[in-house]
């Protein structure tokens, strides 16, 4: 792995209903991040956060597509600062805010013309304005990635889909929705749920979707980590909790296997809540598993 990172910020709540997803970034700075890339022998340039209006909810809202404006200035501002980290040779570390900031960070990655994406997370966020269940857009990134959606969303950055179905895995699924399902199957989109964690456990789960995307011939892998994959035991600050997820052990696990691949181009952790959490746990593991990626071993 490249060893200089360059940290972004994304104080957004704008993806979904429930505030305070916006300190996010503060909370896994407090958590210690910085400290603990450096301890590493990573060169660090934290960024900062990028600045979002605070504006208040409107009231005329597209049901479908709530905070669409918001959304789409955050991720057109998000889009350019990962792609200036890029050519300037960082990795890009993401931290959220919601995870419709997914949109921008993709939208920022198109130096990679073949770009692997490993999405973890309890939810596909797969939807589209058709078939959201909400009118949330953090439940849509991976649609609008692919060009499916608001064409407002769907042309940040730049026009045309940012990853190609074929190079996306999602790990670790357990709440997917009626449209969504409909779409990951017509896309034939590789997804591990809670099922094949099971089964097959972490390991093969790992092995398997590492060996999937060399074989597809990957020019850059991007890790969207959304802290709801963890079981909410684990991680309690989260917006969207569903039971029966990821232990804290598998997640590392995951972590560790993607740091022995050495394949990751960027990464970003999104959907920690402080106002639901428990004294800071989510960020906490949230930095644990930062730590993991980066090349911290037990010994
Ligand atoms: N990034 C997330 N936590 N997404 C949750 C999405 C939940 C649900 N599928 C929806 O579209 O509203
Ligand atoms: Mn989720
Ligand atoms: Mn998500």
């Amino acid at each position: 792995m490249n060893k200089s990172v360059a940290i972004i910020g994304v104080p957004s709540d704008y993806g979904q209903r429930r505030r305070g997803v916006d300190m996010g970034p503060s909370a896994i700075r407090y958590a210690g991040v910085v400290e603990r890339l450096e301890a590493l022998g990573y060169a660090v340039k934290d960024e900062g956060d990028i600045r979002v209006e605070k504006a208040p909810i409107k009231k005329d809202q597209n049901e479908k597509l709530l905070n669409l404006d918001e959304v789409v200035e955050v991720c057109s501002k998000l889009a350019q600062k990962v792609e200036d980290a890029v050519n300037e040779n960082h990795i890009p570390l993401v931290l959220g805010g919601d995870h419709s900031i997914a949109i921008g960070t993709l939208a920022g990655l198109e130096k990679y013309k073949n770009l692997g994406v490993i999405w973890f997370d309890a939810h596909a966020d797969i939807n589209t304005p058709e078939s959201t269940p909400s009118g949330n857009i953090h439940g849509m990134p991976l649609a609008v990635s692919l060009g499916l959606g608001h064409e407002r969303l769907t042309s940040i950055h730049h026009a045309g889909p940012k990853v190609k179905a074929e190079n996306i895995i999602i790990i670790g699924a357990r709440s997917v929705d009626e449209g969504e399902r409909e779409l990951i199957k017509e896309k034939n989109i590789k997804v591990y749920t809670m099922h094949e964690v099971d089964r097959l456990g972490m390991t093969a789960v790992m092995e398997d979707a590492i060996r999937y995307l060399q074989e597809r011939g990957v020019d850059g892998v991007h890790l969207s980590l959304d802290l709801d994959g963890l079981d909410p035991l684990y991680t309690p600050g989260v917006g969207t909790p569903v039971a029966g997820g990821i232990t804290y052990r598998e997640s590392h696990l995951a972590m560790e296997m993607l740091q022995e691949a050495s394949i990751l181009t960027s990464v970003e952790f999104v959907e920690v809540n402080p106002i639901l959490d428990e004294k800071n746990k989510t960020a906490n593991v949230a930095v644990a598993l930062i730590g993991s990626l980066f090349g911290e071993t037990l010994v």
